[in-house]
């Protein structure tokens, strides 16, 4: 159970966002979907422990990671987040092992047989096993793509928040990776939540999809009951100027809950 409710305000001094997201979700994925600057990625921040809430609650798997009333905080590095950046943020000067282990190791410690092992089995999974001593700046957009996911594994997290995880790929390596991180989430049964504006993403990876406008979660679509990717996709659409449309009525059945709350 993914159950997130945070409340912050951010500004630069001149600038001010208001955040106050709200979902709860039994689905392996989530999408957090919606237009650029609706508040997702201080959503995903929040819910790591980079950025504090005003208020609110964050719940993972049944650990309280945030609860502004409760005076819980639990430190970023102790919640258990597998996060991808939206550049990958690789270290340059680490081989692919490496950058993969990193999470796994501290200056003192060697890799234990069993953190290795893991480590191997991830770069086999992503086919980087030939790959493992190279440097990234070596590497194609889909090579350093799987890199930073099979890192964002490594530490086995609670959870994975992906943040746009496909965007500076081809639509054909898109599709094929879509694919890869779909059988590897599945085969190590961790819940992920995806910040995504790739309405293909959403009907790849998610079983739930909030749209996010304005810093809030407008509309929850269930996209296990949806009748067909069509309907889903038009479901998606942000509200303003959409055109009545015949399926609009059975469109209303797609969305489960008319207000993420
Ligand atoms: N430190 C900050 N000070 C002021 N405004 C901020 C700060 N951080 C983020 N914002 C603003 O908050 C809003 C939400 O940002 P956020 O990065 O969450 O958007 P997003 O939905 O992830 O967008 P995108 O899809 O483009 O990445 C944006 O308008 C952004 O400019």
């Amino acid at each position: 159970m993914i159950d997130v409710a945070v409340a912050l305000s951010v500004s630069d001094g001149r600038r001010r966002f208001e955040l106050d997201v709200r979902f709860a979700s039994q689905a392996p994925v989530v999408a957090l979907y919606g237009p650029s600057g609706a508040g997702k990625s201080l959503t995903l921040q929040a819910m790591a422990g980079l950025l504090r809430p005003a208020a609110g609650h964050v719940r993972v798997g049944g650990k309280t990671w945030f609860d502004a009333a409760a005076g819980v905080d639990v430190p970023a590095q102790a919640r258990g987040v597998g996060y991808l950046f939206q550049h990958y943020a690789l270290f340059p000067h680490l081989s692919v092992r490496e950058n993969v282990a990193f999470g796994l190791t501290t200056w003192r410690r060697r890799l234990s047989a069993a953190d290795a092992a893991r480590v191997d089995e991830l770069l086999e999974s992503f086919g980087l096993a030939a790959l493992a001593h190279s440097r990234p700046c070596t590497l194609s957009g889909g090579q350093q793509q799987r890199v930073a996911l099979a890192r964002a594994l490594a530490c086995k997290p609670q959870v994975l928040l992906l943040d746009e995880p496909f965007a500076a790929l081809n639509p054909m390596l898109r599709q094929q990776l879509r694919e890869e991180l779909a059988a590897v989430r599945a085969r190590w049964g961790i819940p992920a939540v995806m910040i995504t504006h790739d309405v293909e993403d959403v009907l790849a990876l998610a079983n739930v999809a909030y749209l996010v406008e304005g810093g809030r979660a407008v509309r929850a679509v269930d996209l296990d009951q949806a009748e067909s990717r069509e309907l889903a996709a038009s479901a998606l659409q942000p509200a303003p100027s959409r055109p009545p449309r015949p399926q609009q009525a059975r469109l209303r059945t797609l969305l489960s809950t008319r207000d993420a709350a």
